[in-house]
């Protein structure tokens, strides 16, 4: 997730103060309706709140060959117009007209002659949230690989002094990061709507720093990210070996924290472990809180799937079985567990299907083959052994009582089932046996399947073990 997006209470300092005056310059009427259909796409792609805010404030000087010129109310405006809505104006515009390639959003100059009737929307609560308002505490499902990072991101965002400052978040990739972050923005901003915060990738620090000192303006660069009550940045291993970011970087942290103003920072890896770092910064970040977020286990797995189907209402039906197969089968991380199930979803939605367990093996195929993992004999015969509290060596052995013999066959069934190993090479695994012998357990195993429901479940229950 990128973007750099900072709160009302920046833009309303800055709108606040100054009345934005549309350029008095006439544009051709046909340039203006042009971007009049332009402005109609805008809003429905951004919405009214965010349209209102930030976006019908921009004006159109003109064009220019293949370039459209845009004016916004101030620099901090059309910084954020261009990193949010650049690439949505250059698509636009180039619907509208596929001559038009290039958009520039710039602050209005000071030729532009007063029109007191234009001023800005002033008050905070119509700007648009500066973080993601999809990704809260409330739709994050805590479990025990998170649960730290969870209660410090909420202390994060509670009122008084968190007792702790920077909060540092790490984890591999889709574990909830980047969720945690914006959902401790949206916790603060619901209790202090007036603060500054905001959220951006360390990629969009070095970026917009760089362009700051190429145009010899880092003074606003600065002020703009050293005067919020709460910073964010997201994927700090990013600055890796960039001395002169970090440089930037190091006095950005020391002037927020030294403010006792909020920062949060996010990396795929712990403090110790981030190569490429300066040591100062390094020791700063773990001056504060450093807490990790583990791989979700199978509980904390299904317990995010269960979350996202209950939000899914009445579209769609996705059984109890299937989402305990997602939440059995796609352990990578939580990004590729909802991928799964929203390709699911969206693929029964599309044909006018039910999910079925049938379906999503089908659906998710290549998904579920990159997943696989090799089962071997060995562990089927130690989880076996261990299933029915047998010593490994007695079911290898030629004890033929009961106790011994039925999980044996079992095991062999399994094998046979569970791994693409040949009748004979199974045999051979089970103290030299006949292949003949272990056609006859799988057969066996069959037939009890069919009529003792005890003797199935333990079958079922093996088989998800060794699944899982
Ligand atoms: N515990 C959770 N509960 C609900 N949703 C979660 C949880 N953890 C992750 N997700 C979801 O998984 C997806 C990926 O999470 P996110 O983008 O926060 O990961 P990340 O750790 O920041 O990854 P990266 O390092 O690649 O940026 C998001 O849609 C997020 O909402």
């Amino acid at each position: 997730m990128e973007g750099i997006f900072v709160s009302g209470a920046v833009a309303s300092a800055s709108l606040g103060s100054s009345v934005f005056v549309p350029p008095s310059n006439p544009v051709d009427p046909a340039v203006r309706e042009l971007w009049q259909r332009v402005r109609t796409a805008l809003r429905q792609e951004a919405g009214d709140h965010v349209f209102d805010a930030w976006l019908a404030p921009v004006a159109i000087l003109g064009c220019d060959g293949d370039l459209v010129r845009l004016a916004a109310p101030s620099a901090f405006d059309a910084d954020w117009v261009n990193s949010n809505y650049g690439d949505s104006l250059r698509r636009h515009f180039a619907a509208q007209n596929p001559a038009l390639r290039r958009v520039s959003v710039t602050a209005a100059g000071p030729a532009a002659s007063p029109v007191p009737s234009r001023a800005m929307p002033q008050s905070a609560p119509s700007q648009p949230l500066p973080v993601d308002a999809r990704y809260n505490f409330d739709n994050f499902i805590v479990g025990k690989a998170n649960e730290l990072a969870y209660n410090a991101a909420l202390t994060m965002a509670e009122p008084g002094a968190p007792g702790f400052n920077p909060l540092f978040l790490h984890g591999a990739t889709g574990l909830g990061k980047t969720h945690l972050m914006h959902a401790i923005g949206n916790a603060f901003l619901a209790r202090h709507p007036q603060a500054r915060v905001a959220y951006l990738s360390a990629e969009k620090f070095m970026v917009e720093f760089m362009a700051a000192m190429r145009a010899k303006d880092t003074i606003s660069f600065k002020q703009r990210l050293r005067s919020v009550d709460l910073l964010m940045i997201d994927d700090v291993q990013f600055i890796a070996g960039k001395d002169s970011t970090q440089e930037e970087f190091f006095h950005t942290m020391n002037e927020i924290i030294g403010a006792g103003k909020r920062l949060v920072i996010t990396a795929d890896r712990s403090p110790q472990n981030l190569e490429g770092i300066q040591e100062r910064i390094l020791s700063r970040m773990a001056w504060g809180l450093v807490a990790d977020i583990n791989p979700a286990d199978y509980e904390l797995r299904l317990n995010i799937l269960q979350a996202k189907v209950a939000t899914l209402g009445n579209r769609v039906q996705v059984p109890d079985d299937v989402v305990e197969f997602l939440a059995r089968k796609i352990t990578a991380n939580v990004r590729e567990l909802e991928g799964a199930l929203n390709r699911v979803t969206a693929f029964a939605l599309l044909i006018g299907k039910p999910i079925t367990l049938e379906f999503t093996r089908e659906t998710l195929a290549d998904l579920l083959r990159a997943h696989e993992k090799k089962l071997t004999i060995d562990e089927i015969q130690r989880k076996v052994a261990d299933y029915y509290g047998l010593r490994l060596a007695d079911l290898l052995s030629e004890r033929r009582a009961r106790e011994v013999a039925r999980p044996r066959q079992i095991a062999m069934y399994l094998a046979k089932k569970m791994t693409p190993r040949s009748l004979p090479e199974i045999g051979r695994r089970f103290g030299n046996r006949d292949h003949t012998t272990v056609m006859h357990a799988v057969k066996k195993v069959e037939e009890l399947r069919a009529k003792d429901r005890e003797i199935d479940s333990d079958v079922a229950t093996l088989a998800r073990l060794l699944d899982g």
